[in-house]
């Protein structure tokens, strides 16, 4: 589907390890996109089918960060966007059942009935030409990923739009579906708990903010220790795939009990043992939300204990984004975005089911992946102004 030097010359790679310099961007479009998307009237309440607007509205502040704006709040692009990213995997699935020779065939029949990424690349290719001559100004100070790219590009990709924008969507197709999976599911978990739960975590989002002088910034996102614990036991119970992180053997490998696996083996990792492992989670069977932040403070807050049990952080018994050499590097920026999110969502409205709906909206799975329930709907009511200055 992409072209061959994403893997030999994966350059792309490098610009979302150091984000820094996106975060007030990105900030800035979660406060102008949240309320944009959920569209709440000032009094009664709005019920929206989760997962679609949460995929819409990460694709949206993915891209403040890949391209800037206006580009991330061009509809055409994002609806597009959005679905080369959405048949690509049952696709990729698809073309297994037919013989290498024909997969060609079958793929370009496939794109011109539903559309392929080239009209995604067609619509990215103004932003990317507008950030290379922007590129002189910002070399200091990057404000895209785009930017960014364009310090690790090699110079026939810089000469050629076209080609930095595959690597823009490929970037997309990994953040915008799974940062809003784990988005819909923590909603999902929010509008479950107790008042008293839901205050505890408006307080923390609070005293965070307050900490930094009244703002949201990265300091203060990192002291969302109870968001954090929410979305590492999202990753925990609700297995994004049920195998993930394959590999393909370039040599025999003896494995600690003597089992060989020959040279062009693929091997893959199931999580679903791992997470579920009663020798290392108490009740592992139990969603626990503060699991983690119970276990951090029982650390006595120290750095290691927050690195122990914080989100991001990757363990043999751990395995969300991965493991080794090609764990997720994005990882950081999802973890960010998710939570600037879900602050904002929480200090502007209170979510409820609506009256009747199952609380438990029973996620959906296609061959190895499962996402939320696309049909479950959450309701959405305006905090008065007295309950938001609590
Ligand atoms: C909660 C959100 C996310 C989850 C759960 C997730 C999960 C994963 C997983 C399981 C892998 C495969 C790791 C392996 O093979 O061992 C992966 C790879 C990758 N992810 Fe993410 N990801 C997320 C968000 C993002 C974001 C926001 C970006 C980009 C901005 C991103 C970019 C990538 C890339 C480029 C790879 C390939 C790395 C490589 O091949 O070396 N991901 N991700």
């Amino acid at each position: 589907m992409f072209a061959s030097d994403i893997i030999t010359h994966p350059y792309h790679l490098e610009t979302i390890k150091t984000l820094t310099s996106l975060v007030p961007a990105v900030i800035d479009e979660v406060q102008l996109a949240v309320p944009e998307a959920f569209k709440v009237p000032e009094s009664g309440s709005v019920s929206v089918p989760l997962f679609e607007t949460i995929v819409h509205l990460l694709a949206r502040i993915s891209n403040r960060a890949m391209i800037g704006a206006p580009g991330c709040r061009n509809e055409e692009f994002l609806r597009r966007q959005v679905s080369v990213a959405e048949q690509a995997i049952p696709m990729s699935q698809v073309l297994n059942w037919f013989p290498q020779i024909m997969k060609p065939a079958i793929w370009k029949l496939f794109s011109m009935i539903a559309g392929s990424k080239d009209e995604a690349i067609r619509l990215l290719v103004p932003y990317i030409q507008y950030r290379i001559q922007y590129a002189q100004q910002v070399q200091d100070n990057p404000e895209t990923i785009t930017d960014l790219l364009l310090r690790y590009a090699p110079e026939e990709h810089i000469n050629s739009p076209e080609k930095l924008a595959v690597r823009v969507v490929h970037l997309n197709m990994a953040s915008i579906h799974t940062s809003a999976i784990f988005t819909t599911h923590a909603l999902f978990e929010l509008a479950k708990m107790s008042p008293e739960q839901i205050d505890m975590i408006r307080t923390e989002i609070k005293s965070a903010m307050e900490s930094e002088g009244g703002i949201c910034n990265k300091t203060a996102v990192g002291k969302f220790h109870m968001l954090d614990s929410l979305l590492r036991e999202i990753g925990r119970f609700h297995s994004l795939f049920s195998v993930g992180s394959s590999r393909l053997t370039l040599r025999d490998a003896t494995l600690a009990d003597g089992t060989v696996i020959p040279e062009g083996s693929v091997v893959a990792l199931a999580p679903k043992p791992l997470h579920l492992n009663p020798e290392v989670y108490s009740q592992p069977e139990v969603f626990d939300p503060f699991r983690f932040s119970k276990l951090r403070q029982n650390g006595k807050d120290t750095l290691q204990s927050d690195a122990k049990h914080s989100f991001t952080t990757l363990t043999n018994n751990y395995i969300v984004f991965g493991t080794g050499k090609h764990a997720c590097p994005g990882r950081f920026f999802a973890a960010f975005m998710v939570k600037i999110i879900l602050a904002e969502i929480l200090l502007a409205y209170d979510i409820s089911f609506p009256e009747g709906a199952s609380k438990n909206p029973r996620s959906f799975s296609f061959n190895i992946f499962t996402v939320p329930n696309p049909k479950a709907k959450l309701c959405f009511t305006k905090r008065k102004a007295s309950s938001e200055s609590e």
